[in-house]
């Protein structure tokens, strides 16, 4: 797909459903994503996928975040089930003389981001969803986070069931002037 008509016509996609991208094929969009700038190419970050019993795990924890009313449980449950493939993204800042922790959160938007767009590119779906289980002590330790490190959510990945609904055009000319 040609560049721009990839950044132009990628949406994030609500309902998600098999195929998603097997462990090889992500692995090589992974090693393209990792080319993103990167101050210092100091890579603060790692993925975790999660398939499967791992999605039930988390749906799990995220049932006990929901407290004891048992349709809210159920609801929370299902939540990761909303895709085949979840991407964890781990953000892991280090310390470091002239980088500071800002441009690696940027630097590893900007790899997450070029995975999105080479998702879409190959014709996959995804949404990158967050929430205030991030913080939960569960699902950090479901997903090993370790002190220092943050949880920036999951690439809810598949293949898009719908067309997303037309998105007003961006206005350009609002953000960009000349000094
Ligand atoms: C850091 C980040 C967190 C997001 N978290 C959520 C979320 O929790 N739930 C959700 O529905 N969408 C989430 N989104 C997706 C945005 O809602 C979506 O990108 C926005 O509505 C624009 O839609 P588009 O991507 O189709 O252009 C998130 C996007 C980003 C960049």
């Amino acid at each position: 797909m040609e560049t721009l008509q990839n950044v132009l016509t990628r949406r994030s996609a609500i309902r998600l459903a098999s195929p998603a991208p097997s462990d090889e094929e992500l692995l090589r969009l992974v090693a393209a994503a990792m080319t993103a700038p990167d101050h210092g190419r100091l890579l603060p970050w790692h993925l975790l996928t999660l398939r499967g019993v791992a999605r039930e795990k988390l749906g799990q924890t995220y049932a006990s975040c929901a407290g004891r009313d048992v349709n809210l449980r159920r609801r929370a449950a299902a939540k990761p089930l909303r895709a085949p493939l979840l991407i964890a993204i781990v953000f892991s800042p280090v310390e470091h003389p002239k980088i500071p922790e800002w441009e690696q959160l940027a630097a590893t938007v900007a790899a997450v981001h070029t995975l999105a767009l080479l998702l879409h590119d190959r014709g996959y779906g995804c949404i990158w969803r967050t929430g205030e289980v991030l913080e939960d002590e569960g699902v950090r330790s479901l997903h090993e986070v370790k002190p220092g490190e943050r949880l920036l959510g999951w690439l809810y990945t598949g293949t898009a069931i719908d067309t997303p609904p037309s998105r007003p055009s961006p206005d350009a000319q609002s953000r960009l002037r000349a000094l």
